[in-house]
């Protein structure tokens, strides 16, 4: 599991090593030029290349500065261009006496023009504006250097090498968000423990691969801010049938999904559930659905009986009241009975209603257009572009409001429970935006929450943050699944390798095909 904590945590951890006079920067800045060095070294040399330092004014110009003494012992020519008045006083001093060029930019009267004239003859930019101390978008100067810069690398694509240090500066470290200039790295060096805006959309695309430098912090007693799951996490989650357990045991998935219009979702969520393994799904819904379910998995039951998690809604429109009203009762006797539902599509309007508050484990999955519609129908005025811009706080609101876990599909797919850490997944590929690809993540989703239905529902608090695992854990297989249906090779967020494959168009059908391919990798 990658563990991201907030900024405010990473304070009160660091604070007693501080205390000790332990020499955190020392070790920071050196783990920094290390990073450095290696992107040059990769890039055709070390010594002899030229290296820009962007520094700002507090401890992250710090980590810098440092680190830019350790790079001319490694025979690089290093530049500081100082976009502060106030830069770190003993880094300023070591850097100056190592032989570190200072550049006072904004002194000059053009502080973009005099650190982009630097930047073009450098081979590697590290990005030391802010760190954990950032308050709000880039101020200026510094904003309108990094908008230059931006543009700059974007028309220059193959060099120079950017690093961030702890942070991309400018990312809304604890929530993701990016309002304002912020420069795309190739990589973060980050201090202590991944930042939650290292994981969470749409900042963490910014931060590139992200290396987390190990300074000892006493993280134990603080729980991460944000997560996400690795393919061991899920395997160490994954229901594993025993020589003793039967189709009842393993779990009895109810499908209340499909519709005379749309009856596709019916069998695609079926095929979603029934490879990522269950004792049995049931089906229940009108004929042509019905037809179709049967026709394409015989193994599927069309009889009513009982089940140990629901998946409600998909291909139901929200306009056919007599589905819609089958489905609140399913969703009633789910919730008086306190087995986990999969709220997807037309069955998440039943939410834009409080008389329908969740007093089960339940997880919603809204895109984020759905997701809009369920907090303005609660009395929050949201948009999708709102939802977008800030995917973990919206998904949070929805989750405080409906007391359900909200799955919060994208590029990066979001999981939000009411408390506990947020889940950043980002093990897709952007060919899984397809029709039909969302019913077979409910499946998926369902079928897991099935397996852990009986724990759930006996659950006297101890499992709370269960159904947000699960959820995570749902999304990374149906990613996973449908990179591997691409022919995608495993990738982070950010610059894209132009030496990865780029994958081929796929179906819905060929990500559930492909759901078993994915979980041989992943299962061990
Ligand atoms: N994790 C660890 O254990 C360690 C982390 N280290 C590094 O230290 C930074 C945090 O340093 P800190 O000095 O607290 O803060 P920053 O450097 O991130 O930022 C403060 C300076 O930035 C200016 N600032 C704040 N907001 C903006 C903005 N929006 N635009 C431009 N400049 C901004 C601020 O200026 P003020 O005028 O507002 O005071 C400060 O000058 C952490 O991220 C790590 O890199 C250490 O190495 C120790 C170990
Ligand atoms: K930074």
């Amino acid at each position: 599991m990658i563990r991201a904590h907030s900024a405010a945590t990473v304070r009160a951890a660091e604070e007693p090593l501080l205390a000790a006079g332990e020499p955190l920067m020392a070790r920071a800045a050196f783990a920094l030029a290390t990073h450095v060095a290696g992107e040059l070294r990769a890039r055709g040399g070390v010594s002899g290349s030229v290296v820009l330092l962007l520094v700002g004014g507090g401890n992250n110009g710090g980590d810098a500065l440092y680190a830019g003494t350790h790079l001319v012992r490694r025979g690089c020519q290093v530049h500081a261009a100082l976009l502060t008045e106030r830069a770190h006083e003993s880094g300023l001093a070591a850097a100056r006496s190592a032989g570190v060029r200072v550049h006072e930019v904004l002194g000059s009267g053009d502080a973009v023009g005099e650190t982009l004239a630097l930047a073009r003859r450098s081979d590697a930019w590290v990005d030391a504006l802010t760190g954990i101390g950032a308050r709000g978008p880039l101020r200026e100067p510094a904003g309108s250097v990094v908008d230059a810069l931006t543009a700059e690398r974007s028309a220059w694509p193959a060099e120079p090498a950017v690093v961030a240090v702890d942070v991309p500066s400018g990312i809304g470290v604890d929530d993701g968000t990016v309002e304002g200039p912020v420069l795309p790295a190739d990589r973060t060096v980050t201090m202590g423990t991944a930042k939650p805006g290292l994981l969470l959309p749409p900042a963490a695309a910014l931060a590139g691969h992200v290396e987390v430098f190990d300074l000892d912090l006493a993280l134990a007693e603080h729980p991460p801010a944000a997560c996400s799951l690795t393919g061991a996490d899920v395997s160490d989650l994954w229901p594993l049938p025993g020589p003793e357990d039967h189709k009842y045991t393993r779990g009895v998935l109810g499908l209340a999904t499909g519709s005379q219009t749309y009856p596709g979702a019916a069998a695609l969520a079926a095929a979603g559930a029934l490879r990522t393994g269950l004792g049995m799904v049931r089906y229940t819904g009108p004929e042509v659905p019905t037809d179709l379910v049967r026709h394409r998995h015989p193994e599927v039951v069309t009889v009513p009986g009982r089940v140990q998690s629901w998946v409600l809604g998909s291909g139901v429109a929200p306009d056919d009241a007599a589905r819609m009203a089958e489905l609140a009762e399913y969703l009633a006797d789910a919730s008086a009975r306190g087995l986990p539902v999969v709220l997807d599509a037309g069955a998440l309007t039943l939410l834009h209603d409080d008389d329908n508050d969740l007093t089960g484990p339940a997880v919603l999955t809204p895109h984020a257009g759905e997701l809009a519609e369920l907090l303005t129908a609660r009395g929050e005025q949201t948009g999708r572009d709102d939802v977008t811009a800030a995917p973990a706080r919206h998904a949070r609101l929805a989750a405080e409001i409906t007391g359900g876990t909200i799955l919060l599909k994208g590029s990066t797919t979001v999981v939000a429970a009411p408390e506990g850490p947020l889940y950043a997944q980002h093990d897709a590929t952007p060919w899984l935006a397809t029709a039909g690809a969302g019913d077979v993540l409910a499946g998926v989703l369902g079928a897991l929450l099935a397996a852990y239905g009986d724990a759930l529902a006996a659950d006297d608090g101890t499992l709370t943050g269960l159904p947000a695992t699960i959820a995570a854990a749902a999304a990374l297989v149906h990613g996973r699944a449908a990179r591997s249906a691409a022919g995608v090779s495993p990738t982070r967020p950010g610059r894209p390798d132009p030496a990865a494959p780029r994958g081929v168009p796929i179906t819905a059908t060929d990500v559930a095909d492909a759901l078993p391919r994915a979980l041989r990798t992943i299962l061990r």
